[in-house]
């Protein structure tokens, strides 16, 4: 089939670059000339484990390419995809205006009789027939629009390899001659494919996202009592996990959730409850809790330094999660945000992560692409983002570099018992912490 993607993200670039694979012949679309120049030389721009190779293959198998110009790729495709994307408002509610553009490109330059739009962004329950709406009311000659809300469930860093093995396709549509369409677009991939309505495609989409934050939340908030009745929530997450009704995955206590997706999915559906005079007092809560708990690391380490007016911090990991180069709603930046308004010394490392990192941090840090470099002499290192590189490096080290070896760990990925053994302060999430003999507390 011959389909359009508007929006050459995470979301659009790995569809696009899978349903080529697959067979399909696309055509990524986006505003962003230098992102499309850059595609065109067969660079992405964003960081996704196995997308390079995938995206020149398909390329020169001439079944993808890349267009910055709206009038050539929305005239005749069988279908059409919206994946741009849909960022919250200052009131929380999703930002639907890069939807609306596409719908009114699609408007002035369709040229068939009919044509499936399919919606991927995650948006409110009721957008996709707006979509249609908004096509509709400026199209200049009769074109059937049928729309489909197909939400896409990809996580970042694992992206290729969810839309390849994803556990379900959600096809929300109304007409079935749309829906055999898509079926037929993911067949080759073999996934279960649930149908549904329109507004229940678009609710599973936000309903999961909340879920996942919910999981996160809870296991966060049974992490801080652990601390303090003596408990330890890896053996917590670990029993509670093994109830098959419970699953084991997203059950890992943390600094909380952050990325483009969860915060702002989140507060989406609180806010679409709220216009409906639902007020959804239990995800409220969720996003309470994820606020407050990149603020108990910092509690943490005031335990040991009282102030961080000019202490030599190092903060490890700079991404909202590993294996990406996102940064957007990172734990790592309330941290900063923090350490850098009371007055700290940051240094920071992250494998990948820096370039975007520069562009909203400046100089207000030091970058290192070592860790080695970014705890040399430093008197307290947060752990942030739990990557390969962190967990593997060895916690005698810290002992070996920083001036005074204070560890507090946001993501649990060292053994208290090793930290008590090398007589460090480490402190981690839902543990008991261990505090050096020499170190002086104020
Ligand atoms: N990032 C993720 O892991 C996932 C994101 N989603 C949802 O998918 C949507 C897209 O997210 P991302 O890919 O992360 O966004 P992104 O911000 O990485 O990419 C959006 C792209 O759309 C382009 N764009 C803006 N207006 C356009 C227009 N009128 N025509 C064509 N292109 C345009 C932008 O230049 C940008 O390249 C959002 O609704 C998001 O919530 C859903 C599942 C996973
Ligand atoms: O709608 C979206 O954009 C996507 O949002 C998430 O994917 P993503 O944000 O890429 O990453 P996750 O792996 O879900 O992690 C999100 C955040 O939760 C945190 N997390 C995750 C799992 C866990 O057990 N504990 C925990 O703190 C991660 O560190 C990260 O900050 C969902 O997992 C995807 O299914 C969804 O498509």
């Amino acid at each position: 089939m011959r389909i359009t993607i508007a929006g050459t993200g995470y979301v659009g670039l790995v569809t696009g670059v899978a349903l080529a694979e697959i067979g399909h012949e696309v055509i990524c679309y986006d505003i962003d000339d230098e992102k499309v120049n850059r595609l065109k030389e067969g660079i992405s721009p964003i960081y996704e484990p196995g997308i390079d190779q995938l995206l020149v293959k398909n390329q020169l198998n001439n079944r993808l390419s890349f267009s910055s110009d709206c009038s050539e790729v929305y005239s005749t495709p069988d279908i059409i995809m919206i994946a741009v994307g849909t960022p919250e408002k200052e009131d929380g509610s999703a930002n639907l205006s890069y939807v609306y553009q596409v719908a009114k490109d699609i408007s002035k330059y369709l040229n068939t009789q009919q044509a499936i739009v399919v919606t991927k962004s995650t948006v409110p329950v009721g957008t996709n027939r707006k979509v249609k709406q908004w096509i509709e009311e400026e199209i200049d000659f009769h074109s059937k629009i049928h729309i489909v809300s197909n939400p896409e469930f990809l996580r970042e860093g694992s992206a290729l390899y969810d839309t390849f093995h994803g556990d379900r396709i959600v096809i929300g549509s109304e007409d079935e001659e749309a829906a055999t369409k898509m079926e037929e677009l993911y067949s080759p991939l073999n996934i279960p494919i649930i149908h549904t309505d329109i507004e229940s495609a678009e609710m599973i989409k936000y309903a999961s996202n909340a879920f996942l934050a919910t999981k996160i939340s809870f296991i966060n908030e049974i992490a801080n009592i652990c601390e303090k009745v003596g408990a330890n929530i890896e053996d917590v997450s670990k029993g509670i996990g093994m109830d098959q009704r419970i699953g084991s995955k997203f059950l890992q206590a943390g600094i909380g959730y952050g990325g483009s997706c969860f915060p702002k999915d989140t507060k989406a559906l609180v806010q679409l409850a709220g216009d409906v005079k639902h007020r959804f007092h239990l995800l409220e809560a969720v996003i309470n809790v994820n606020n407050n708990q990149p603020l108990l690391l910092l509690k943490k380490a005031r335990n040991y330094v009282g102030s961080f007016k000019d202490v030599k911090v190092a903060v490890l990991g700079l991404a909202f999660k590993p294996n990406t180069d996102d940064i957007r709603e990172s734990a790592a930046l309330v941290v900063l945000k923090h350490l850098l308004n009371e007055g700290a010394q940051v240094n920071v490392y992250d494998p990948i992560a820096i370039a975007n990192a520069r562009k909203v941090l400046g100089n207000t840090v030091t970058y290192y692409e070592t860790i080695e470099a970014a705890i040399k002499d430093t008197e307290i290192v947060f752990i942030v983002t739990e990557w390969k590189q962190v967990k593997e490096f060895p916690l005698r080290n810290y002992l070996d570099l920083m001036k005074t070896p204070i560890v507090i760990d946001g993501r649990n990925c060292y053994e208290v018992k090793e930290a008590a053994a090398l007589n460090m302060t480490y402190s981690s999430i839902g543990r008991e912490s261990v505090t050096a003999a020499k170190i002086e507390i104020k």
